[in-house]
């Protein structure tokens, strides 16, 4: 196996301990508490497993936790109010509403009811827009995570070919922004991408964020090139034992890891940077709300 194997577990454990550096110096100095609210409308397992790691991380570094459980029939109505009771609730710094909502909720009307400055998770429409032409915006956590592990392997990221495989809001479109910020010659492929292989084959930055478990062979890789995987697949493991799964990427890890230069493993790759984002942008949001200097390296 040649390729350096970007530990994420390791990576968001600083980046965690930087964020609670900064959280003692704001309740030193300042008397500021960060807060996160979570909220959750449903009782999806997986869903119920993040919110409950989130919150744990949220309070390690020393900020406020909110949780916000909601049956799975609550209506739109309720749910609005409860947003704008977070958008005024000064203890709140920072809001972020579990995705996928149920069927009959609108995802986009809650998403964009979020006080953009608390936005976390970077989805409101005009974090969206100040993203796409360079402004200062709350950037999705799992970019971000993504783009700190790229430029902690190379440095400057300038001139490199970039390809993101995946056109979604949540993570392959800001990821396309913010690799072309860094001055990437930037591809984004998707299911009707024509050879989609030999698109995968010029890139010196594969990002693989399509939820297709091990779709990305090795040999679709450049030699040497950095494979970020984005995927977090449950798949059955009949080997582990009748009924078992476990989790695999949107790459085949195995063989990408013999010509890869870098590859993220997962599970301990991309998720962790993710949580580790989000409580980065906490601490960023509430800086900036304090009109107090923003937090050097965790942000975009
Ligand atoms: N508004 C919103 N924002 C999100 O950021 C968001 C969301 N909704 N809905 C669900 C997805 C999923 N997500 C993960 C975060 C960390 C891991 C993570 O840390 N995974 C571990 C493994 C965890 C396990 O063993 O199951 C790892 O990859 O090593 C996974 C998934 C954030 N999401």
């Amino acid at each position: 196996m040649a390729a350096t194997i970007i530990d994420g577990k390791a990576f968001a454990a600083r980046v965690r301990g930087q964020v609670a550096e900064h959280v003692a110096r704001l309740k030193e100095v300042h008397g500021l508490t960060p807060g996160l609210a979570v909220v959750l409308v449903g009782e999806d397992p997986a869903s119920q497993v993040y919110v409950r790691s989130k919150g744990k991380q949220t309070v390690e570094v020393g900020m406020a936790s909110f949780e916000h459980k909601l049956p799975a029939e609550t209506d739109q109505e309720t749910l609005m109010a409860l947003v704008e009771q977070l958008n005024s609730d000064p203890s709140v710094h920072g809001i972020l509403v579990q995705l996928p909502l149920p069927d009959h909720l609108d995802e986009e009307a809650v998403l964009n009811a979020i006080n953009p400055a608390k936005d976390v998770d970077g989805f409101h429409i005009s974090n969206v827009g100040l993203l796409g032409t360079g402004q200062k915006a709350m950037v999705p956590c799992t970019p971000l995570g993504c783009l700190m592990m790229l430029r902690e392997h190379h440095g400057s990221l300038s001139g490199m070919d970039a390809v993101v495989i995946g056109r979604s809001n949540i993570v392959g479109k800001p990821m396309a922004q913010l690799l072309l910020g860094d001055s990437c010659t930037v591809t984004i492929a998707h299911s009707r991408t024509k050879d989609l292989p030999e698109v995968v084959r010029r890139a010196d930055i594969v990002v693989a964020a399509v939820g297709r478990p091990e779709m990305v062979p090795g040999d679709w890789i450049k030699p040497g090139a950095s494979v970020i995987d984005v995927g977090i697949n449950r798949v059955p493991a009949p080997e582990k034992g009748d009924g078992k799964t476990r989790l695999v990427g949107d790459c085949q890890f195995d063989s990408c890891a013999e010509i890869a230069g870098a590859i993220t493993p997962v599970p301990g790759g991309v998720g962790p940077m993710t949580i580790a984002c989000l409580l980065a942008n906490t601490l960023t949001a509430t800086c900036r709300a304090a009109g107090l200097p923003e937090p050097e390296g965790l942000t975009a």
